[in-house]
């Protein structure tokens, strides 16, 4: 079974698929990491993040741990999680999910990964696992989502809804929801009531 639960930046997509993945005994995944792991390598590197020769090679050892407690990414022995949720992250990591290349090469690393699970990102449901038979896609207003994401960092408020505002721009060629996908506009709702919702569904 391959549960898919799309969304917009910061909408709840890794809290809530870590609480239905748990409830469910399953790994979920984490797509963004594996495109945030592309791009701290390539910030890193000094490499030009818009071109796939230059970040392909650097991406041999790079594998994504999926735990039902959280994801990792390694690259060889190196645990790069910590460092995937910064600002700096933030602001290129869309330049690097535009690339083709890039896009292929996440992909295969995910349909490699076995079933079941929970899959969490922009595309799941719509290229990634198209067959998946049970679909989600998470929304809530950019103000809502970056109250939500200040707690976490320790930026204005303004300051956050302007970028996630900007990420949703960047990200809109990828984000679209599944046409069977059900969509939870999560604003009214608590972190767990979404889980629930989700499990409801499930049931
Ligand atoms: N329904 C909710 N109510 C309150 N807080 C929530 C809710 N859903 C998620 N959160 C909180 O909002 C923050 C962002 O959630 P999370 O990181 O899961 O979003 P995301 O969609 O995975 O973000 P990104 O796209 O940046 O990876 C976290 O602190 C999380 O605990
Ligand atoms: N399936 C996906 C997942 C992510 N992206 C791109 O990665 C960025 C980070 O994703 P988070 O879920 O960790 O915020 C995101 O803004 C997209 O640019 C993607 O294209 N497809």
């Amino acid at each position: 079974m391959i549960v898919t639960i799309d969304g917009v930046a910061a909408s709840g997509k890794s809290s809530v698929s870590s609480g239905v993945a748990q409830a469910l005994g399953v790994p979920y995944v984490s797509s963004g990491l594996l495109y945030r792991a592309v791009t701290l390598l390539g910030l890193e590197a000094g490499a030009d993040l818009a071109q796939p020769g230059a970040l392909l090679p650097l991406l041999s050892g790079v594998r994504l741990e999926p735990l039902a407690s959280g994801n990792r990414v390694w690259n060889a022995v190196h645990d790069l999680t910590a460092d995937l949720h910064s600002t700096r992250v933030d602001t290129g990591v869309s330049v690097v999910a535009a690339l083709p290349e890039i896009r292929e090469w996440v992909d295969a690393q995910l349909r490699a990964l076995p079933a079941p699970l929970v899959a969490e990102g922009r595309d799941m449901g719509t290229n990634v696992f198209p067959h998946a038979p049970h679909k989600f896609y998470l929304t809530a207003s950019p103000r809502v989502r970056a109250e939500r994401r200040a707690r976490e960092r320790p930026e204005d408020i303004p300051a956050i809804e302007a970028a996630l505002t900007e990420r949703d721009r960047q990200d809109t060629t990828q984000s679209a929801p599944a046409p069977d996908a059900r969509i939870i506009d999560t604003g009214p709702l608590t972190l767990q009531g979404v889980i629930d919702t989700i499990l409801e569904h499930l049931r």
